[in-house]
Parts: C-alpha cells; sequence; structure tokens
C-alpha cells in the first residue's frame, strides 16, 4: 500500500471521490466515524487498490464555505476562492438566501459575485435589478455580472477571464440556470457528472452531489440547490464582522458594548434611518443574532 496527495472532487454519503495528484482517481473512505471532509479538500490518501483508498489526513484549508443549524453542520466546500450566486430575472428568487449566502461567504473571507441569469428574458430585468439595489448588494461592492447562459459563447466571453486561477463554487437554487451555465462554461460537464455518478454508485443521474471540475485554467465547484441556510455559527463577533458595511458606523454608538439592537443611541440604527445602512441587510442582522440565540437555546434542551 502506498500513500498520495489528491483532491475531493465529490462526496456522497460517506464515499469521496479523489483525484490524486497522478490523475487517478479512487473512491475513498474515512477511518471510523469522521464526516468532516469537504469537497475541495487536499487529502493524503493510503491507496488500498487500483480503485480505492482511506484518506488518513485533511491538508489545512484556505477556506471553509458551510451553513449550520442548532445541530448540525453542512460543509459546502473547501479551499473556495470565490463565491458566485446564480439567480435570474424570472422565477423569482430569494432574497433572504442570496444574503445569507454572502454572509456565509463574507465570515468565511472569500469574494462574491452574483451571476443575474437570462437577461434574454427582458420582462423582469429592470425589476430584478432594482431588487439587487433595495438589497444594498451593489453598495456591497459585491459585482453582478448579467448573462443569458442559453448564449454560451458570449456566456464564456465575459466569465471565463473571471474563473482563470480561481475555485469557484457557484450556488443558487432551483430554476434558476445553474445547469445550464455550468453547460455553457463547462461543455462536457454532463458527461463529468455522470461519470462521477456512476464511480459513486450514487444511481441517479441528477446534480445531487457536490462535485468539483478540475480543468486546465480553473477549478469550478457546482453544488445541488437548497432550501435553507442557517448561519447558526455566526457568533456575535462573527456576526458583526460580516455585516462590514456596520463598521463604520459602530464608533458612534453611545456605548461601547452596543449590540446595535435596542440600546439609546445606537450609530448602526441611526444610518439604517438615515438609509446609509440598508434596512433589508439590518433586518436580517436582527433575525440571525435571534436564530443564534435561539440555537443555544435549543442545544441546551430550553
Ligand atoms: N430564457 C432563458 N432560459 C434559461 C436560461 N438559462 C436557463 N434557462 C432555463 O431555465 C430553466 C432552468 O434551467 P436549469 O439550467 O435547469 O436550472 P437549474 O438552476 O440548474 O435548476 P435545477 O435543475 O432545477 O436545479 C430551464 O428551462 C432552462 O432552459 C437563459 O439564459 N435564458
Ligand atoms: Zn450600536
Amino acid at each position: 500500500m502506498s500513500q498520495g496527495q489528491g483532491q475531493v472532487l465529490a462526496s456522497y454519503g460517506r464515499h469521496y471521490l479523489v483525484e490524486l495528484d497522478t490523475g487517478s482517481t479512487l473512491i475513498c473512505y474515512t477511518r471510523g466515524k469522521r464526516n468532516d471532509v469537504a469537497v475541495g479538500d487536499q487529502v493524503t490518501v493510503t491507496v488500498s487498490n487500483a480503485s480505492q483508498g482511506v484518506i488518513e489526513a485533511i491538508q489545512p484549508r484556505a477556506s471553509l464555505l458551510y451553513r449550520s443549524d442548532a445541530f448540525r453542520t453542512k460543509l459546502f466546500a473547501a479551499n473556495v476562492s470565490q463565491l458566485w450566486i446564480v439567480i435570474a430575472t424570472e422565477p423569482h428568487f430569494s432574497p433572504e438566501l442570496v444574503q445569507r449566502a454572502i454572509l456565509a461567504a463574507q465570515a468565511a473571507a472569500i469574494p462574491c459575485a452574483i451571476i443575474l441569469n437570462k437577461i434574454d428574458l427582458p420582462a423582469r430585468l429592470r425589476a430584478t435589478r432594482e431588487q439587487l439595489q433595495e438589497q444594498g448588494i451593489p453598495a456591497l461592492q459585491i459585482p453582478v455580472y448579467e448573462i443569458s447562459a442559453h448564449d454560451a459563447k458570449a456566456t464564456q466571453e465575459h466569465l471565463l477571464p473571471k474563473l482563470y486561477g480561481q475555485t469557484t463554487m457557484l450556488m443558487g437554487q432551483s430554476g434558476m440556470g445553474k445547469s445550464s451555465l455550468l453547460n455553457a462554461l463547462i461543455p462536457d460537464a454532463q458527461s463529468r457528472t455522470q461519470a462521477i455518478s456512476t464511480a459513486l454508485h450514487s444511481g441517479r443521474h441528477t446534480t445531487t452531489f457536490t462535485q468539483l471540475y478540475r480543468l486546465a485554467n480553473f477549478r469550478l465547484i457546482d453544488s445541488p440547490g437548497f432550501q435553507a441556510f442557517g448561519l447558526a455559527h455566526l457568533d456575535d463577533e462573527a456576526r458583526l464582522a460580516a455585516f462590514s458595511e456596520f463598521h463604520a458606523h459602530i464608533a458612534h454608538c453611545r456605548f461601547y458594548n452596543c449590540t446595535h439592537h435596542d440600546e439609546p443611541g445606537c450609530g448602526v440604527r441611526a444610518a439604517v434611518t438615515q438609509g446609509e445602512i440598508n434596512a433589508a441587510r439590518y433586518a436580517l442582522y436582527r433575525q440571525l443574532t435571534a436564530e443564534y440565540q435561539s440555537a443555544i437555546q435549543q442545544r441546551q434542551g430550553w
């Protein structure tokens, strides 16, 4: 048995598909109950035979993107260098899910961008742009790239240069056109997915697992759609750090330990009133504080 280094390309249950630096791929398992391996992880593997191995160690991660509720943490991916959140002119997207994804990225120090798809359907283009404004997203210095994934050539010209040298994670609700975008950027994506699906014995042909595509100039991680995006891991400090637009206003809070909820003389609330901080973002800040406190109580069995 020999050891090798590789990267986790996909996970399904407790099976991991690892591509070794030599180019071969192995189905790997972990020892014991270990389940903290994420797609994108660089790992040390003991090669059991030509097709199987055991993950022995995870190399230090440059970043880790995850969500959590009171009891569970769900790893999205490791070593992501940018997050692309895919939305569309139609159907409607959830602004709250988008905001939560942005916060998860900010908490993990990962830059993000919005991909606004289906601009060939112009009926709702203006309304969608306005919605992003209302959510304060351009003011956060988050770029919005407008595309039509059905126009593969234009999409490639616009987006490929932004992928080079990066490990990009695509996230988006069902129906936004994430699969179409993936196919525009990686023309053989479907056959790659099929191969991985077969290797993992998942028995399914749809994208139900997170998957990393390694290309010559970039890496792309596709994740399944999701309904909920808990951020129970954001404690008071991490939550405040993620709402970076609050920082300049905190100096104006009367109390040094202001939580920016109901204290008098709060600089953050004053900025919300004056329209300098986006009201939707501030409402989410309050909601996440409540969710964090509720998660603590749930864990204590209250
Ligand atoms: N008009 C238009 N339709 C698009 C575009 N991109 C995707 N669609 C359509 O939107 C629908 C959803 O696209 P998918 O690529 O399957 O979207 P998805 O986000 O992967 O959705 P799920 O497969 O449900 O997770 C399909 O009917 C696509 O043909 C686009 O640029 N323009
Ligand atoms: Zn305050």
